[in-house]
């Protein structure tokens, strides 16, 4: 059936029915249409050639060439070319090609097999027929075997069309195993090089064994032995051959003549002495002309000097190999690798050459050398590998990549690359790509410096020269595998999110719903990809979706249960030209809980404030109660005068100073003020200034910085800090240090001040109360006390009453004190001895009032009925009088302590403690307290 189908009118009808393969290529060079013979010649379907560049089918022909032809094609019309064609078995077939020009557009081609195996056939058949011998092909470019009749009888072949397949077959069951292999292993040989051998073998016939001669000859062009063929004879005796032919003498001639290589047998003088038809063929000079002319007229190169240095070289070596240029009839140069020997026949030299043209050769060099660049520059690692696990090669990439170098690549095997093959055993590795041809997996490689790597691994299995490999490309996959995870993170991230995240479609379909809300949805028969968004949520309109925009949602998720609010905010992503739009929600429902469990909270902490407050205000009120002013006690007209002044100052916040003999009550007097201020919700901080080591009160009044001095291991408040807003009350002020009274006073003044080591300024609203037993006036004129301080501390002063000026207290006093310590000791005292008391009344008090309440104490203490006698000289502090009992020196010191006690208002140690005061070891101090037993309620007032 004719396959031609082009357009060009007439072109059918003139050459669909001829047996020569034509082809009609168009300007561009496109095959437009071929008939039959032309598709079998080139092993291929008609419609894989159709379409196809005639300078891709041509293997030495580029495009650039083709346009150059094209050109020559529109003034000569006609042009003929010897070439090869590249077949669908890619095999290179040489053959003669004829451009006639059909139109300005188009061009007929026409192809003329150069080896075709009809002409070899032919003269085969009449050889074998001069000798009575049957003959043999095989094409290997189409795979067509042929065998004649006789050959067929002398192999005692089965009826029917020979194939390859049944033919070997065939001779496998009937030649004797060892003799089959060697016959095999000559068809391997003559299927690599181009041979003639003859070989005799023993086949099993009907009637026994007979024995059959077979010559065969390999022939092809510079790549591939393209035919393979001979004669089968019976193997008898040369006195047997009926001819008297020398077979060997014919085929080898036969040879000769067919070989695809050129054979020039040449004379010292440049004159051929025998060409085979390929010289012709090539140089596209008939053979008749050729003989006639010098070497140097087809190889310009074999001129003079170089003619004789050539025969010089060829009498001394008798043999080498060169490469040489042969001039073609049309212009062109052949390029030929010539192996040359010496031959001396009697008096005769003769130069035979056997020249290979290695024209294509060197443009599949050079693209072999183009491939290679590509694969080198190519951004996948490429390896070689054959089945004996050695790694044949590896690209630039390869090694730039994983560290190794070139040397490196003998060493190297798959097994070292891939210390963790899937599948470890090479043979079965080998024998799946064997069958498959293509394995890919994912494997770990072994880089230089050891580390493994994940890579893809995509082997090819190819058979290259007779040998095996496996192309492997080897993907580094860290960059992917990391990408990879990133997406499973995200994917993790988005289906564990709390939110509840959807997905639609520019169409509002649902292109992704995360676990949260999928579950909030509640089941339906896929996850509901596709379905639209009104379906999913009822609530959803597609008109109020807008990115930026935020909606409020109420869903029922399951019948029966309880609306869900949802709060979702809509965005829009692009990605990949694909517009989606996100929707994030929250569960209301669980946010209004969460504000309602809010102001629960908020309310518990309100009331607790409260209760606080209350607390406080309660403490205050303890607090209060033994300074409460009620609680001063007193009956004098003018002491009451005193009090009459706190109350008057208390509310004008001005600084107060009290002065007075020691235990007169200036400290009492001094909370009063406070009590009666508007401070009085805020802090009154007392400061004894002579209970404190001068190194500290500094750093007590003012605080101090982390680091400002040894022992300051954290930054600390100061006094005046602690009272800001309230009340800061500095008793024995008198026995403050020079230096201090002019940093107190710039307090005084601005009301700010820089803590020790500090440059922080701190500011602060503190009220002074300052009190003194000293008589601050004459201090100042002693230089002793800044004269500026002392008025500034004298806006106001107090001057109690020493308890000798007001005996008229003496008795309440008493009254107070008495009931104070008996309920404190748990004891029940109706009354005092009134002779005591008068001598209480005479008394001169140097110890003021404590002095009063610590013999009253004592008396307590001591009394064992109703009635409580206090005699004058059992408090500590008193004044020696006659009558008063000297104490103990246990005693003494007992008193001693709880006195310093008082003074540093119960503490013990520490910088501001009793131990400092009296000069003691705080250890010490509390054993000797402890050995005395002096309980707390002897010294916490
Ligand atoms: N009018 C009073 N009514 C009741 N108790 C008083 C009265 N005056 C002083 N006291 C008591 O006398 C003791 C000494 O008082 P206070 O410490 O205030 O005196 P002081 O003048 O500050 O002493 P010093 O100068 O030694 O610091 C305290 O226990 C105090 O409660």
């Amino acid at each position: 059936m004719n396959s031609l189908t082009l357009s060009l009118p007439g072109f059918d009808q003139m050459f669909a029915h001829l047996t020569v393969p034509a082809m009609l290529v168009a300007e561009n060079g496109t095959v437009q249409g071929l008939n039959d013979a032309a598709a079998a010649l080139f092993c291929m379907e008609e419609n894989e050639v159709r379409g196809k560049l005639w300078a891709g089918l041509d293997a030495h022909l580029t495009a650039i060439q083709w346009r150059s032809r094209w050109k020559e094609l529109q003034t000569a019309k006609k042009l003929t070319y010897a070439t090869d064609i590249l077949t669908g078995h890619e095999y290179l077939r040489s053959v003669n090609v004829t451009l006639a020009l059909l139109e300005p557009s188009h061009t007929l081609i026409i192809l003329q097999d150069r080896i075709a195996s009809s002409m070899i056939e032919s003269e085969l058949e009449m050889m074998a027929d001069k000798l009575q011998a049957g003959f043999w092909s095989y094409n290997r470019v189409d795979g067509r075997i042929r065998i004649s009749q006789h050959a067929r009888r002398l192999l005692g072949l089965p009826d029917g069309e020979p194939t390859k397949q049944n033919v070997l077959l065939w001779l496998s069951q009937h030649i004797p195993t060892s003799q089959w292999e060697e016959i095999r292993a000559m068809g391997q040989r003559l299927l690599r090089e181009p041979l003639q051998v003859n070989h005799s073998f023993f086949l099993e016939k009907e009637g026994g064994l007979g024995r059959v001669k077979v010559s065969a000859n390999s022939v092809g062009n510079s790549l591939h032995i393209t035919h393979l063929y001979g004669i089968i004879q019976e193997d008898r005796n040369e006195a047997d051959n009926p001819s008297g032919h020398n077979i060997s003498g014919d085929l080898a001639i036969f040879s000769i003549e067919h070989a695809q290589d050129m054979i020039f047998w040449t004379r010292p003088d440049g004159s051929i002495f025998y060409i085979n038809q390929i010289v012709s063929n090539k140089l596209g000079i008939p053979k008749e002309k050729l003989i006639k002319m010098k070497v140097k007229e087809y190889a310009p190169y074999f001129d003079g000097q170089v003619l004789e240095t050539f025969w010089q070289r060829l009498r001394t070596e008798k043999y080498f190999e060169a490469e040489y240029p042969l001039y073609r009839s049309d212009g062109q140069i052949i390029d030929v690798y010539a192996s040359i020997s010496y031959l001396r026949f009697g008096e005769e030299e003769f130069s035979c050459g056997i020249c290979r043209d290695i024209t294509t050769r060197r443009k599949l060099e050079q693209r072999q050398k183009l491939t290679e660049f590509t694969i080198d520059n190519s951004e996948e690692m490429i390896l070689w590998s054959t089945p004996e696990s050695a790694i044949t090669y590896a690209n630039d990439t390869f090694f730039s990549m994983t560290g190794y170098q070139l040397q490196d690549l003998s060493s190297l095997s798959p097994q070292s690359l891939f210390p963790v093959l899937v599948n470890p055993d090479q043979e079965v590795l080998w024998n799946q790509l064997r069958k498959e041809h293509h394995l890919s997996f994912e494997n770990n490689l072994r880089l230089a410096k050891g580390k493994l790597i994940p890579v893809r691994l995509d082997m090819n299995y190819l058979q290259f020269e007779g040998g095996e490999f496996a192309c492997i490309y080897l993907r580094d996959l860290r960059g992917k595998k990391k990408r990879d995870r990133q997406i499973k993170l995200s994917q993790v991230a988005l289906d564990t999110a709390l939110d509840y995240i959807l997905w639609l479609d520019e169409k509002f379909r649902i292109r992704y719903v995360n676990n949260a809300l999928l579950q909030l949805l509640g089941s339906h028969p896929k996850t509901w990809v596709g379905t639209a968004v009104e379906e999913a949520i009822p609530g959803l309109h597609r008109t109020s979706i807008a990115p930026g925009e935020t909606l409020d949602v109420a869903i029922i998720p399951h019948k029966g249960t309880e609306e869900i609010h949802l709060n979702l905010q809509c965005s829009e992503v692009v990605y990949e030209e694909e517009s989606i739009f996100m929707l994030v929600g929250r569960d209301l429902t669980a946010l209004v809980e969460l504000q309602e469990d809010l102001k629960l909270e908020n309310l518990k902490i309100s009331e607790l404030r409260d209760r606080l407050l209350e607390e406080n205000t309660t403490l205050r009120e303890d607090y209060g109660k033994d300074y409460n002013i009620n609680e001063i006690i007193t009956v004098s007209p003018k002491y009451q005068a005193i009090l009459k002044q706190v109350g008057q100052v208390a509310d004008v916040d001005t600084t107060v100073l009290i002065t007075g003999e020691t235990g007169t009550g200036k400290e009492l007097l001094a909370r009063a003020i406070h009590q009666l201020s508007d401070r009085e919700e805020h802090p009154l901080v007392k400061v004894n200034c002579a209970a404190l080591p001068e190194s500290l009160i500094e750093s007590e009044l003012f605080g101090h910085e982390k680091g400002a001095f040894t022992g300051a291991t954290a930054r600390k408040k100061g006094r005046f800090e602690m009272a800001d807003k309230g009340t800061i009350f500095l008793d024995e002020i008198g026995e403050l240090p020079l230096e201090l009274q002019s940093k107190l006073l710039r307090v005084l003044q601005e009301d700010e001040f820089e803590r020790v080591g500090g440059t922080e300024t701190i500011r602060v609203d503190v009220r002074l109360v300052a009190a003194t037993n000293r008589d601050l006036a004459e201090m100042v004129r002693e230089g002793r006390f800044r004269e500026d301080l002392y008025y500034r501390l004298n806006v106001f002063p107090i001057v109690n009453l020493p308890l000798r000026e007001r005996p008229e207290d003496i008795p309440v006093l008493v009254e107070h004190f008495t009931h104070k310590f008996a309920k404190r000791q748990g004891k029940t005292i109706r009354r005092v001895n009134t002779a005591d008391l008068n001598l209480l009344k005479n008394y001169a008090f140097p110890g003021n009032i404590r002095e009063l309440e610590n013999l009253v104490e004592r008396a307590v203490v001591l009394c064992q009925s109703d009635t409580l006698s206090i005699k004058i000289g059992q408090g500590a502090g008193a004044a020696t009088t006659r009558q008063q009992r000297f104490l103990s020196f246990e005693e003494m010191q007992r008193q001693h302590i709880i006195d310093a006690l008082k003074r540093t208002g119960g503490r013990v140690t520490g910088p501001d403690g009793a131990g400092i005061l009296l000069d003691m070891n705080d250890r010490t101090l509390v054993s000797k307290m402890r050995k005395l037993r002096i309980e707390k309620h002897e010294y916490l007032l």
